[in-house]
């Protein structure tokens, strides 16, 4: 399991102070359905949060919200200091707000270097010369070199997509998303699809790779024995709204979160 150490002996102020990420009474209705009813949380770049909550409860709502594939009904969403609530998805990614998809984006035709590469470029806004710059542009072979090693991906470098074993897709998404540099990255189940062998390790090197690059995750799952394993706090939602907000060990002995998540299966 990766944790973060903390320096308590420490005086100096560091980001995690302020939180990287707030949301304010965040609401999305869907015509009469509220789907997010008035969420207020804050993240920080030094920990991993994982969202629980049963289907339905808004979970992905939520972080679409925060993405921006989805526009608020109300609410107010601050990043890094600024109110990103009407911000464009891409200009969001731009300030280190990156989400990774449930399907992994990632482009058959390519191999894994390359498809990483593309990433590196992209965050350059030179993968409009992806074709001409791969085998020549030494920087950003450098910086998919550390990525594919960060990702324990070198042995597949130089394999196309399309054949690469489910988790090793993810981690490759995963691997695209780190290129670019966030600050925070949410994650919609890292794992799913993924046999139940494997889960651990694609969870462990995603940790990993954050805590190395002090860069905060939110990712929601299904799976409690991976939540509980791999976040420093949980937040759990029902019915679009926060029940419990906490460490791991107080959320899953939480009444509400037993009664309304937990016995009813998640
Ligand atoms: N685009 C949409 N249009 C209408 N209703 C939607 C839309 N997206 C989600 N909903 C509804 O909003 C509610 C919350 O859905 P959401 O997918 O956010 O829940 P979830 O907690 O992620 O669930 P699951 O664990 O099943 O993925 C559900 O009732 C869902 O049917």
């Amino acid at each position: 399991m990766s944790t973060r150490e903390t320096d308590s002996t420490s005086t100096t102020q560091n980001a995690s102070t302020e939180p990287i990420l707030r949301t304010e009474n965040v609401r999305k209705e869907f015509g009469n359905l509220v789907a997010v009813d008035g969420v207020s949380l804050e993240f920080y770049d030094d920990e991993i949060v994982g969202i629980i909550g049963p289907n339905g409860a808004g979970k992905t709502t939520y972080t679409n919200l925060i993405s921006g594939a989805l526009s608020l009904t109300d609410g107010t969403i601050v990043f890094d200091g600024d109110d990103i609530s009407d911000l464009r998805k891409y200009k969001r990614v731009r300030r280190g707000l990156v989400r990774s998809f449930q399907i992994p984006q990632i482009y058959d035709e390519l191999t894994v270097f390359e498809n990483v590469q593309s990433s590196v470029l992209s965050r350059k806004q030179e993968n409009n010369r992806l074709f001409s710059l791969t085998h020549r542009d030494t920087a950003s072979i450098e910086e998919t070199e550390r990525l594919l090693e960060m990702f324990n991906l070198e042995s597949h470098a130089d394999e196309h997509t399309e054949h690469l074993p489910h988790g090793v897709r993810k981690i490759l998404d995963v691997a695209m998303s780190f290129a670019l540099r966030p600050k925070l990255m949410v994650l919609d189940e890292p794992t799913s699809g993924v046999g139940s062998r494997e889960k651990n390790a694609v969870m462990e090197t995603i940790t990993d790779a954050a805590v190395e690059r002090n860069i905060g995750l939110i990712f929601i799952e299904h799976d409690m024995e991976l939540i509980r394993s791999y976040s420093d706090r949980i937040v759990a939602l029902h019915e679009g709204r926060v029940l419990d907000d906490d460490d791991p060990a107080a959320v899953m002995n939480s009444e509400a979160v037993n009664q309304f998540i937990l016995e009813g299966g998640v």
